[in-house]
């Protein structure tokens, strides 16, 4: 695991060091507001006796001279105005690096998710990962746009402060900075359970998010199920952990004031006793030795707030270097396996073959034991059997979601691990049993894969896929909007939408999860009507649901425990009154009689 500084060295280094120019112009900024803050004091002292000397003359002889007062007062004003420009552009500049860092790191991030394999999503709550994109990467702004300048800034003003006290005294400079260490180790201390407790917090809000997300997607079940009172206890209890986190958090960030200022009570009676006890000690004359101490006093208070500002900062970087990690982690998600020499292919010409293929999608969980399947050219194979049986995980890895553990999957006799992916992905079209349509007009959504398609191909898939008809009847017809889709498109209109998406992109090879049985009956005719379009001339691999719509395929195999039972055409299986053949009945006991 990659270390604090090592995470704070990337994201910072890395992400900050297009900008050099940038940062070496803040640099001279906040110097030059530095400088300000420091010598304002000097030219007000300055200021305060030209003024007294004038009001001495004026006593005296009746006589005034402001000039070197006024030049000292416009000195004074020139440099704060210069010094709150010079703030303006540090602002200005810093944020403006810290947005466009964090921008390009959102680029990236999202970027990197679009590579990530499937595995990753199915294991991650949506809910954590968007966390990553939002509280973690604004805590990593806050940093970029916060840490530098007032780092700097305060580093500048201790150095400031251990040179005034080292160089007027420095036996009573050892004094002052003699609670350092102990300042610095109850910080870390507080710091480090405070920093424990932001982890643990957006660890709770990530998780909190994740439920919410569940909840919102799930919200038709929950209510006809009546699971309000569950959902709700359910959100109660990870709120209420975030809660407990965001309160510890507070408890000891809280902590880190009082508890320092204690500490420079403390520090400042160290001055007063060791400077009293020192001029008792008769080593200066007493009037300079009380202004020693209370120099001094002064000293001791000036000191401790660049401390206690710096653990501040340091805080910040905490939060943002939390951020960080859980970003970081995102990254260092392997990539899909892609072969840098990948072979590309334009077509099926023989057919895909499964070959004794054994997976599982956690070590030693086996869900597929030895799957053999020949599905020539052209072929239709339908998969059938119960929920649970590795249906959808034979698609999976059709597809290459997932690698087989052992075994083989060819395509024209090549491994499909040994094709460049994106050729693989090109070939081979897939319909899902609840599709995703996105944002966007419905031509749009059709054109998904070929965003290049004319109008003509685009309604020629529709018709085929038996959807044409329907889009006719909306006032808007192709240029519908997709916002909301549940209220445009029912579960079985959404497939058809998919169907005709697959035309379009017309693959040689076609996986097609079917729509589950709850459609009526009109739109089941037309899904057979549309399947049958989509199917017809290609090599498909189809998931039945209801039976009655693969009694044509070529081969169906039936599958149990991750294994195949049978395998055999519609008749052939029937004839064989095994598994198959009650599944049919008990499905459709109205047709078993005349199959
Ligand atoms: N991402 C995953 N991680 C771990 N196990 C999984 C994952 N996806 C599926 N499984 C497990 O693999 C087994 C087969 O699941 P699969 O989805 O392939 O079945 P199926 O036949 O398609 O079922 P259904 O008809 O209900 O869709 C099940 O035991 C399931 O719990």
């Amino acid at each position: 695991m990659q270390s604090d500084f090592q995470i704070a060295r990337h994201y910072f280094g890395h992400y900050l060091k297009p900008y050099p120019w940038q940062l070496i112009i803040s640099v001279l900024t906040v110097a030059i507001y530095c400088g300000a803050a420091v010598y304002t004091p000097i030219l007000l002292g300055h200021a305060v006796t030209q003024l007294t000397t004038v009001l001495a003359e004026f006593r005296a002889h009746q006589t005034v001279v402001m000039a070197p007062f006024i030049r000292t007062a416009a000195t004074m004003i020139t440099i704060n105005v210069v010094a709150g420009f010079a703030d303006c552009a540090t602002s200005a500049i810093l944020g403006w690096v810290a947005g466009v860092s964090t921008s390009r790191m959102r680029s990236e991030l999202f970027a990197k998710m679009q590579r990530i394999g499937v595995s990753y999503f199915d294991r991650t709550e949506d809910g954590d990962l968007l966390a990553r994109f939002t509280s973690d990467l604004d805590n990593i702004f806050n940093a970029m746009n916060q840490v530098f300048v007032n780092s700097f800034y305060w580093f500048g003003s201790l150095i400031g402060v251990l040179i005034m006290m080292f160089s007027s005294n420095v036996m009573m400079g050892v004094v002052t900075i003699i609670t350092t260490p102990l300042a610095v180790l109850v910080c870390w201390f507080v710091i480090t359970h405070a920093s424990r407790a932001v982890n643990e917090q957006q660890r709770a809000v990530g998780a909190l998010n994740g439920y919410i997300n569940e909840q919102i997607t799930g919200q038709k079940v929950i209510i006809t199920n009546g699971l309000q009172q569950p959902s709700i206890a359910g959100f109660t209890s990870r709120n209420a952990t975030v809660l407990q986190a965001a309160q510890r958090g507070q408890i000891w960030a809280g902590m880190l004031m009082p508890v320092m200022s204690g500490l420079m009570l403390l520090n400042t009676a160290i001055v007063i006793f060791f400077g009293s006890w020192y001029v008792l000690q008769g080593n200066m004359a007493l009037g300079t030795g009380l202004a020693v101490v209370a120099v001094f006093v002064q000293y001791a208070q000036q000191y401790y707030q660049p401390i206690i500002q710096l653990t501040s900062v340091y805080n910040i970087i905490q939060q943002a270097v939390t951020g960080a990690r859980r970003v970081s982690e995102v990254f260092a998600q392997p990539d899909e396996v892609r072969s840098t020499d990948g072979k590309v292919i334009d077509g099926v010409h023989h057919g895909v073959k499964l070959t004794d293929v054994h997976f599982g999608y956690l070590p030693g969980v086996e869900i597929l034991h030895g799957i053999n399947i020949d599905a020539p050219r052209g072929h239709m194979v339908a998969l059938v059997g119960p929920t649970g049986s590795g249906k959808t995980t034979v698609m999976n890895l059709l597809n290459r979601f997932y690698d087989v553990d052992t075994g083989s999957i060819t395509i024209d006799g090549t491994d499909i691990r040994a094709l460049e992916l994106t050729s693989l992905r090109n070939n081979v079209g897939i319909v899902l049993q609840d599709p995703q349509l996105f944002s966007g007009t419905i031509r749009d959504n059709i054109r998904f894969g070929d965003p290049d398609a004319g109008d003509a191909a685009v309604i020629n898939a529709a018709q085929q896929a038996r959807i044409h008809d329907y889009i006719m009847t909306l006032p808007d017809g192709y240029d519908t909007l997709i916002t909301d889709e549940q209220s445009v498109f029912s579960a079985g209109q959404k497939q058809l939408l998919s169907i005709a998406r697959t035309i379009l992109t017309d693959p040689p090879v076609l996986i097609m999860d079917e729509a589950t049985s709850n459609v009526d009956t009109v739109t089941e005719a037309q899904l057979q009507a549309a399947m049958n379009a989509v199917t017809r001339g290609r090599t498909s691999f189809l998931i039945a649901h209801r039976l009655r719509t693969i009694v044509h395929a070529d081969e169906i195999d039936v599958l149990r425990h991750g294994t195949i039972i049978e395998r055999g055409t519609h008749a052939e299986l029937m004839a064989a009154n095994g598994f198959y053949a009650q599944l049919y009945r008990d499905q459709m006991p109205e047709l078993a009689t005349n199959a």
